[in-house]
């Protein structure tokens, strides 16, 4: 048994004449402890499928399990961190975080809270904006908020949809390490959904493409055999790491000429171009 496991899941939205299939036969099995990236073109059903473990979704046919108990709704075991920050806007960035803490830790004192509160605010380097309402706020700093609520809750599973879309290539490395310092600290296990094929090698154990939809499916997988911790500024150079890049890029590319050949809809390519600079800010 998997820690996290899609079997054979089908999502339609819509029905009748105007169904769409938008996820098809999804089969993806997480272990314990697992980093594990999906990397998917925009519109490919990337959300979709982390509203379906989540819990936000009921799948059209087949199941989601969470160690072996079909998911029937949200949780907060397992911590979604969204693209769109979904922040309260008429609380603070302390009082958006606070309210997350308290709900995954109910019975622990108010200094607990105050404290855990601050120290994952810092951790995002948002301490001189802890008074400020989420209007205040631009949209990488909102999604920094996002991320330290999600992680102050200490969630079993890290879940994340494009957590670090919005973010300067410097704060963007930074939540990276820490996200990975969490998840290997705290012995978690996370699913990371990015169109950044680097930040899935830089991140991930596996890295699974999500093929274009309608009816996306999941490709091969491609494991990262590289040790950690992991060195950005020394992954450019490693073989390993230009071998897997190199064979997930051409992927991605022959099924997005495929389907572009195939239909009048132009797919967006993930994130492709070299990034060689990005590792240079550490
Ligand atoms: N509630 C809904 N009802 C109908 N169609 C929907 C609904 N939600 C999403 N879709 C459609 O399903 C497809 C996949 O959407 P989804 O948001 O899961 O993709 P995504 O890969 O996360 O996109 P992006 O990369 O742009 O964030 C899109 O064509 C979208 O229009």
């Amino acid at each position: 048994m998997a820690y996290l496991e899609l079997n054979n899941i089908n999502k339609t939205y819509g029905k009748g004449a105007s169904a769409t299939e938008v996820l098809s036969d999804i089969n993806l099995h997480i272990e314990e402890g697992e980093f594990v990236a999906i990397v998917g073109f925009s519109g490919s059903g990337k959300t979709t499928l982390v509203n379906l473990i989540n819990g936000l979704l009921k799948p059209t046919s087949g199941e989601v399990l969470y160690k072996g108990k079909k998911v029937e709704g949200t949780s907060h075991e397992r911590g979604v961190i969204f693209q769109n920050y979904s922040l309260l806007p008429w609380l603070t960035v302390y009082q958006n975080v606070a309210i997350a803490v308290k709900e995954a830790f109910p019975k622990e004192s108010k200094k607990f809270i105050d404290e855990r509160v601050k120290e994952y605010v810092d951790m995002v380097s948002l301490t001189p904006a802890l008074n400020k309402r989420p209007k205040e706020l631009s949209g990488g700093m909102k999604q920094r908020v996002a991320v330290a609520r999600s992680l102050a809750m200490d969630p079993e599973m890290i879940i994340m949809d494009e957590p670090l879309g919005a973010l300067d290539a410097l704060t963007r490395g930074n939540l990276q390490d820490e996200i990975l310092n969490i998840w290997n600290k705290n012995k978690r296990t996370a699913l990371l959904i990015t169109n950044d094929v680097d930040e899935g090698i830089y991140m991930a154990d596996r890295i699974i493409p999500l093929r274009p939809g309608p009816n996306a499916t999941l490709g091969p997988e491609f494991k990262i055999n590289i040790d950690r911790p992991r060195d950005k500024t020394a992954l450019n150079d490693n073989i390993e790491f230009k071998k897997t890049r190199n064979n997930i890029i051409e992927y991605l590319m022959d099924i997005g000429s495929e389907r572009t050949a195939n239909s009048d809809v132009v797919y967006e390519l993930p994130d492709l171009e070299p990034k060689d600079l990005r590792w240079d800010f550490k």
